[in-house]
């Protein structure tokens, strides 16, 4: 997927930009990835560069120093098409800093045989190889490739020193190879670290965003329901008014209070009051329709945000949740327990404040209470007079 910021500045983006956007992608992570793979293929370049410069001085053997070249260019062919065709995001580590490094490594042994008289100048492209998989690789993959370049360069300056000691004299290869295996463990260490260090850094970016995540939870919702809390009401209360405004259905808001809940803390205990409002959350969601809202108002009052529907009355939602609240059970504790609410309801008038909308549900919902409880009580503002 593109880049958010790739997307957001695509409209004005001069030829560079656009040529970039050719060569390395406008994928954030895979831009990374191809710019590594093309700073390989610029070495291979410069490698292959010298190897010319040695046959032309009569240093590299014609055949042996194109047999090279060769090699060069078709790793650097395949690892550029893999990556910028994006067929190294199958792989499990997809920078392919693992096979890439390896086959480089491969490439340096093989050098290292072949540029005869400078084949010592070869052991600094192995620290180099090493550096550069320092940034993508996993701590097994760094010891892995270690391992490997160790023992592939003992055996590469064993052959030379066997088959031509006039070049590769052995009492040189030996100084050589313990050069070489000392000081690559020592980068490789490095890496090992700077690798630790990076898997430390990614678990804690997940620790962040998850607190983060929970932090942004308990700012807007309620604990013990998991119901948005009234701050977060007022914000989607305020969302769904200015849609109205702006031609969308009209609102209705409820208020809803249980009824006695005291004496269901007084005969049963907290736990279980903590346990009918859990439960009433639970059945308004169900009962009610995926676009309205259902918030803890606060205590054991709740509050619905009813956007009306061509298909009618705000008033059978909630009377669905009334009589499915009569038949659930609420708790183990108080097998016949039942709870019952009062609301009042009101339709929000364009131009109204949210304040004297909840103001009038509140009135409605105080006439539910004195008219006998378990009811709605609907009190819609009057029509305004033509013209005002
Ligand atoms: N268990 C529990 N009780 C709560 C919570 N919040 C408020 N209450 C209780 O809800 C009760 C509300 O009591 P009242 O305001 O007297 O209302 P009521 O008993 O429901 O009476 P009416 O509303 O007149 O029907 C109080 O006992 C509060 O302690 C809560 O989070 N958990």
């Amino acid at each position: 997927m593109p880049h958010p910021i790739e997307h957001h500045t695509g409209a004005r983006r001069g030829l560079p930009a656009r040529f970039a956007s050719l060569v390395l992608t406008d994928d954030f992570r895979q831009r990374r990835r191809v710019a590594m793979v093309l700073m390989t293929v610029a070495m291979y370049a410069v490698c292959s560069a010298i190897l010319g410069y040695g046959v032309v001085f009569g240093i590299f053997d014609p055949a042996r120093a194109a047999v090279l070249g060769l090699l060069f260019a078709l790793t650097a062919i395949v690892f550029f098409v893999l990556i910028r065709g994006g067929y190294n995001l199958r792989f499990a580590e997809p920078s392919l800093a693992f096979p890439q490094a390896a086959v480089a490594q491969t490439l340096v042994a093989i050098s290292y045989a072949v540029t005869g008289p400078v084949h010592a100048a070869n052991l600094v492209f192995l620290a180099m190889v090493m550096c550069f998989g320092m940034f993508d690789m996993s701590t097994r993959n760094v010891r892995l490739l270690l391992v490997y370049t160790v023992c592939l360069m003992g055996a590469v300056m064993a052959w030379c020193a066997h088959t031509d000691p006039a070049t590769y004299p052995a009492r040189l290869e030996v100084i050589y190879f313990a050069m070489t295996a000392s000081a690559l463990p020592a980068i490789g260490s490095l890496s090992v670290q700077l690798s630790n260090m990076r898997g430390r850094l990614r678990s804690q970016k997940k620790e962040l965003e998850a607190a983060l995540e929970h932090i942004r939870k308990a700012a807007t919702h309620d604990e013990l329901t998991g119901l948005p809390n009234r701050r977060h009401a007022l914000a989607l209360m305020a969302e769904h008014i200015s849609r109205e405004a702006r031609g969308g259905p009209m609102v209705h808001v409820a208020l809803i209070d249980l009824d006695h809940f005291k004496n269901v803390n007084d005969t049963f205990g907290h736990r279980v009051g903590d346990e009918a409002l859990v439960c009433f959350a639970r059945q308004a969601r169900a009962h009610l329709r995926g676009d309205d809202i259902v918030a803890r108002w606060g205590g054991e009052e709740f509050l619905l945000v009813l956007p009306e529907t061509p298909h009618g009355d705000p008033n059978i939602g909630i009377e669905r949740l009334r009589g499915a609240l009569a038949a659930t059970r609420i708790s183990e504790a108080a097998p016949h327990l039942r709870i019952a609410f009062s609301s009042g309801i009101t339709r929000h008038v364009k131009g109204e404040g949210i304040d004297d909308m909840i103001e009038r549900a509140d009135r409605a919902l105080y006439t539910a209470k004195t008219s006998g409880r378990n009811r709605t009580v609907a009190l819609h503002p009057a029509p305004r007079p033509p013209g005002a």
